[in-house]
Formats: structure tokens, sequence, C-alpha cells
């Protein structure tokens, strides 16, 4: 398989005051394109911070970060913006939609600006949304405003989805969905997709789960035989 990206002993660094804290303290890995990976770990043991530096949005204090093979530790605010907009899509807990645009405006306004998109339709079919598409936000369930979320994640067609606790307010069935969503762009879309959770459930869906401890690398699983969303419980 491919490296997509490559971390050599990234940490990172914050300073409150005149305190300052190490976050990540020496993080190595590589992704590869097209696998689905579980990033587990307590509260504050640098799931978020990594998954930051991942997508661009903040950079490492120390260390160097690949992205095929393109050094993001060096480029300047201008190019990582680029990288951020072209290659990385983003999924929060909080799905952030426009309440006064319907489900198809919602994915169209970042289809309008990206430079390569995937069609809307074809997108909102995907995460089982296509007879919804004139409802507003307001008129869907919490799973299926997720799920554009997703959409609209995906709809730039990144190679990288990266998504934060993406089921965290969910209860299990809508749960269950967003993941069936997720693990359908992995699989159709050879998206790459990184998930932080605090379920371990979610992690048996994985081809690989990273255990963040306390700003370290503590361990990383090869799962074997990922399940399906509708295998897992919780
Ligand atoms: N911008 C910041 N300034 C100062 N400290 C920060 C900042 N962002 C994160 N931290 C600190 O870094 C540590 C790790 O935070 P991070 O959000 O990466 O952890 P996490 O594993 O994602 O936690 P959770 O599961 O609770 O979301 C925490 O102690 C947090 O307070």
């Amino acid at each position: 398989m491919d490296i997509l990206m490559e971390g050599k002993n990234l940490r990172k660094n914050y300073s409150t005051g005149e305190v300052e804290i190490e976050v990540l303290k020496g993080i190595d890995f590589q992704i590869f394109s097209g696998e689905f990976i579980v990033i587990l770990g307590q509260s504050g043991s640098g799931k978020t911070t990594l998954l930051n530096i991942i997508g661009g949005m903040t950079q490492a204090s120390i260390g160097e970060l690949y992205y095929k093979e393109q050094p993001l530790h060096e480029i300047d605010d201008q190019q990582l913006t680029l990288y951020r907009r072209n290659e990385v899509g983003f999924v929060f807990q909080n799905y952030n939609l426009m309440p006064n645009l319907t489900v198809y405006e919602n994915v169209r306004l970042v289809a309008e600006i990206a430079e390569n998109p995937l069609s809307v339709l074809d997108i909102l079919r995907e995460v089982g949304l296509e007879n919804w598409k004139d409802h507003f936000p307001a008129q869907l369930s919490g799973g299926q405003q997720q799920r554009v979320a997703i959409a609209r994640a995906i709809v730039k067609n990144p190679e990288l989805l990266l998504c934060d606790e993406p089921t965290g307010a969910l209860d299990i069935q809508t749960g269950i969905q967003v993941l069936k969503a997720l693990q359908k762009l992995n699989l159709n879309y050879h998206k790459t997709v990184i998930i932080i959770t605090h379920n371990v459930e979610i992690a048996k869906m994985a081809n690989r789960v990273f255990y963040l401890k306390d700003g370290l690398l503590d361990d990383v699983k090869v799962i074997e035989k990922p399940l399906c969303p509708e295998e897992i419980t919780w």
C-alpha cells in the first residue's frame, strides 16, 4: 500500500501564560492510502491535537510531517491553507450546517468552490439522503444532519476525511448509519478515513487503531477482519 502520510517525532507544545505544556511528546506514524484508522485515548491524551496537525489546522512545534512526500512542516501558511482546502475534509461532533439552506444547498455550497468536486447528488445518495435533499437541517434527525456534514466534507473530493467524535452526540442506531456512510466513502471512493472516538467498539471497524496515551503513540493495532457498522454494538 502507498504511504499517504508520515509523521516523525511530532511534538506539540502550548504555552499558557508562563507555563509551557508538551501535549504531543514525539509521535511517529505512517498512514496508508485508503486506510480506515481509529484513534483511541483518554481525554487529554492529544487525539484532537494530532488530528489537527494531520489536517493542517495547526503545525507541530517540532518534527516532520509528510503528505505524499511533501514536507508539511516546511510549508508556509498559504500552502497549508491550500493543503487543507484541497486534500482534507473535516467532520466534527457539531454538524455546523447552514440552517437556512436545504440539504442539497448545504453540500453544493462546498462543491461550488472546490477544484475537483464530486457530484452532489451522487454523494447524497452514498450517505442515504437523496430523498431528503430539499429539507432544511432543522427537519432532520441528528444522524441525518451528521450525514449531511459528511457529504459536505467529502463533496470537494479530498483524499483525507478526518472525523472528531462523529457519533459522539448520537444514539446507537443513528450512530451506525453515520458509520455506514463513512465506511461506504472509504470503500467506494477509496478515501482515507481517520476517526477519533471514545467508543472502543467503533475501533472494531478500522484497519488499524492508534492508541494515544499521555501525548505518545502507545500502541498501534492491526485489525485483521474489520467489522461492518451493523455488527457493532454499544
Ligand atoms: N490551544 C491550546 N492551548 C493550550 N492547551 C491546549 C490547546 N489545545 C489543547 N490543549 C491541551 O492539550 C491537551 C490535549 O488536548 P486534546 O484536545 O488534543 O486531547 P484529546 O485527547 O482530544 O481530549 P478529549 O478526548 O477530551 O477531546 C489538553 O491538556 C488540552 O488542554
